[in-house]
C-alpha cells in the first residue's frame, strides 16, 4: 500500500479538462484548462463559486496536475480558478514549462504575482484591489462590464498596465442583453479596445 502524503507544492484542483478557450485574446483555440480551488475576492456575479472553499478540492501533486495535461494535443495550458495566485505558482509552471507547455493564466491580481507566464490574462475586480505587482506584466487586461460605471473603472487600469497590454470588456453573463449595446458604443467610441464574449458558453464547451 501507498501512503499519499500531502508536500507544500500541492494544490487543491477543482477540476481539469481540455476544451476551447472561450475568451480574450486567445478565444478560439486549444486549451487545457487547470481550475484550482480557493478565492477570497467575493465577486457577486461570479460563474464558478463552487471554487471559491479550497477545502472542497482535493490536492494533487504537481506529476498528477501535469500528467494530466500531457494526456491532451494541445500545448496551451490555462491555469485558473477559484484565485491561482492565493498560491505559489513558480513549482507549477516551471513543471508545466519543463514539459513543453504554454502556460497562461487568468487572474484577478489580487494576490502577488509569482509564476513564469506565457500569457498573463489580468481581470480586476472591485471587490478586492489588485496588487501592483501585476501591472507591468499582464498581456490582456479583461473588464467584467456588469454596469455602466465598470467602463470608468476599466479605464482607471488600463492607465496601470502597460502600453502593448490588450484591452478587453467583457459582458457579465447574466447582464449581457443590456450591456452589450453599450459595449458596442463604447468600442466604436474607444477603438482601443477590443470586445470578450464568454464564447465557450454560446458553444456550450465547458
Ligand atoms: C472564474 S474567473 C477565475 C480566475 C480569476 N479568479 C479571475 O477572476 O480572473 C475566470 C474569468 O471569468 C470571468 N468571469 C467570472 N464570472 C463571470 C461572469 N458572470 N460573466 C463574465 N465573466 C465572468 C472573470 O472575470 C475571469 O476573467
Ligand atoms: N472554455 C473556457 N474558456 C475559459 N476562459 C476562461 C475561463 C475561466 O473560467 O477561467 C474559461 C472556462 O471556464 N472555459
Ligand atoms: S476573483 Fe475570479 S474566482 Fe474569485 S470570485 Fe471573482 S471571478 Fe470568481
Ligand atoms: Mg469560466
Amino acid at each position: 500500500m501507498t501512503v499519499k502524503t500531502t508536500k507544500n507544492t500541492d494544490l487543491p484542483i477543482m477540476e481539469s479538462f481540455y476544451t476551447i478557450q472561450g475568451e480574450g485574446f486567445h478565444s478560439g483555440k486549444a486549451a487545457y484548462f487547470i481550475r484550482l480551488g480557493g478565492c477570497d475576492v467575493g465577486c457577486v456575479w461570479c460563474d464558478v463559486k463552487e471554487s471559491w472553499n479550497a477545502e472542497d478540492h482535493p490536492f494533487q501533486t504537481l506529476e498528477e496536475i501535469v500528467a494530466g495535461a500531457e494526456e491532451q494535443t494541445g500545448k496551451m495550458v490555462v491555469i485558473t480558478g477559484g484565485e491561482p495566485l492565493m498560491y505559489d505558482m513558480r513549482p507549477l509552471t516551471s513543471a508545466l514549462k519543463s514539459r513543453g507547455f504554454q502556460t497562461n493564466i487568468e487572474t484577478s491580481g489580487a494576490y502577488p504575482m509569482t509564476g513564469e507566464w506565457d500569457w498573463v490574462c489580468f481581470s480586476p475586480k472591485k471587490f478586492k484591489e489588485a496588487h501592483e505587482s501585476i501591472f507591468p506584466v499582464a498581456d490582456e487586461l479583461k473588464v467584467i462590464i456588469f454596469n455602466k460605471s465598470d467602463f470608468k473603472f476599466a479605464e482607471k487600469y488600463a492607465a496601470l498596465v502597460s502600453e502593448n497590454c490588450q484591452l478587453m470588456l467583457q459582458p457579465e453573463w447574466d447582464k449581457q442583453e443590456q450591456m452589450l449595446p453599450l459595449i458596442i458604443d463604447y468600442v466604436k467610441e474607444n477603438p482601443q479596445w477590443k470586445i470578450s464574449l464568454q464564447t465557450h458558453k454560446w458553444m456550450g464547451v465547458p
